[in-house]
């Protein structure tokens, strides 16, 4: 079958859209997903700050989230509402460039970064409504980000990479802050996940959802859990982000002043399972483009992700294989499509390849 092109100017006020964009009926939204999530707030700048007590009950908050849903929310981060508005600006001036501009970026097959429309080419099927600019960021290598905008995008695009730069590295910044209060929850104390994520290797994605005259039968990201350690998402005011718990869908609605902070496969891993990454999934609409920047907290490609000894006991064995983000990273980019199984489908893999003297 010919692939389509997605081209949201020409898509975005269709009725008739390709078949590939069509989800199945068990898997295509249900209009009756607007019960609203409840996600503990946390007050991070304060708690680091502040008095010992709250410090300790914004600890059990995100405990007790993390082993039922893996999602919370973070006010209070430090981030610059200015570097906020200009990443959004900046979201709204790549999208809104043709096509061909944006194309300048393409993602080639196997490949993690770069502009993808939809993912047409990539899957034959259950197409994403959205575009997508995704690159590598790392605090040891800051020009990482302003060189990857310049090199595909052109001089002219160098202000945009300014931003995300600043944008990553503030992500980094806060990201290694969370870790120290899913460490200090966990009782492996405050420096052991922040040493651990000190050199990541991270990826920024920015998501672009245009209008679809379809929103019931299509999705702007398909129901996955993210094979990553932490996302870190800011969401525009439209709202669409939904998370399956308790057996329903129920929607996290968009607040300016926070982030969406969630679990990935590679922290549950960490966690030797106790924290749990979980399934989500976002829904697109018939009036406005919706927009969100998710930054993927990754370990360095070679490091081993295993959970540290203490939570590991006879009543605790280990839950996954030792491996590498590398490995999982490429298994999602070139063997499987992440969802809801990936951790599961990638540890069975691992466990496989192991040669039979070493498998417990
Ligand atoms: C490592 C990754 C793969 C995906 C991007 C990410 O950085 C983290 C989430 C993954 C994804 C969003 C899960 C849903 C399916 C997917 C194909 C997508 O819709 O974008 C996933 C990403 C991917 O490009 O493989
Ligand atoms: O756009 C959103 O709200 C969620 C996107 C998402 O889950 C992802 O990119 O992994
Ligand atoms: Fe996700």
């Amino acid at each position: 079958m010919v692939q389509p092109v997605f081209d949201a100017a020409v898509l975005s006020g269709r009725t008739d859209i390709p078949s590939q964009f069509i989800w199945p009926e068990g898997e295509s939204p249900t209009p009756d997903a607007t019960e609203e999530m409840h996600v503990p707030l946390i007050d991070i700048g304060g708690m680091l700050s502040g008095d010992p007590r709250a410090a300790a009950e914004v600890t059990r908050l995100v405990g007790e989230a993390c082993e039922r849903h893996g999602f919370f929310q973070v006010v209070n981060h430090g981030i610059d509402a200015q570097l906020l508005a200009d990443a959004h600006r900046c979201v709204d001036a790549f999208f809104t460039m043709p096509l061909p501009e944006k194309q300048r970026a393409l993602r080639r097959p196997g490949e993690s970064c770069g502009y993808a429309s939809s993912f047409t080419g990539r899957f034959a099927s259950k197409l994403p409504w959205k575009e997508t600019l995704s690159f590598r960021s790392c605090p040891s290598d800051p020009a990482l980000v302003v060189d990857y905008i310049v090199a595909t995008l052109g001089e002219d695009h160098r202000r945009l990479g300014e931003v995300y730069a600043r944008y990553c590295s503030e992500m980094s910044r806060l990201s290694l802050e969370i870790m120290e209060v899913l460490g200090e929850s966990l009782g492996v104390g405050r420096a052991h996940y922040r040493r651990f994520f000190e050199g990541n290797e991270s990826i920024m994605r920015l998501n672009y959802y245009p209008p679809c005259q379809r929103p019931l039968e299509t999705l702007g990201t398909g129901p996955h859990c993210d094979p990553t350690s932490l996302t870190i998402l800011h969401q525009d005011d439209v709202g669409g982000l939904q998370v399956h718990t308790d057996g329903r869908w129920r929607s996290i609605r968009p607040r300016a002043d926070a982030f969406v902070v969630n679990i990935g496969d590679t922290f549950m891993a960490l966690s030797n399972g106790r924290y749990k990454s979980c399934l989500h999934r976002a829904v697109v609409n018939s009036r406005v483009p919706r927009k969100s920047l998710a930054f993927f907290l990754c370990p360095e490609m070679d490091k081993v992700v295993a959970p540290p000894g203490t939570l590991v006991d006879a009543a605790n064995p280990r839950a996954y294989p030792d491996f590498t983000w590398r490995s999982l990273l490429d298994f999602t980019q070139k063997h499987y499509r992440a969802d809801m199984k990936t951790l599961e489908v990638f540890s069975s893999w691992v466990v496989q390849q192991q040669p039979a003297s070493a498998r417990t």
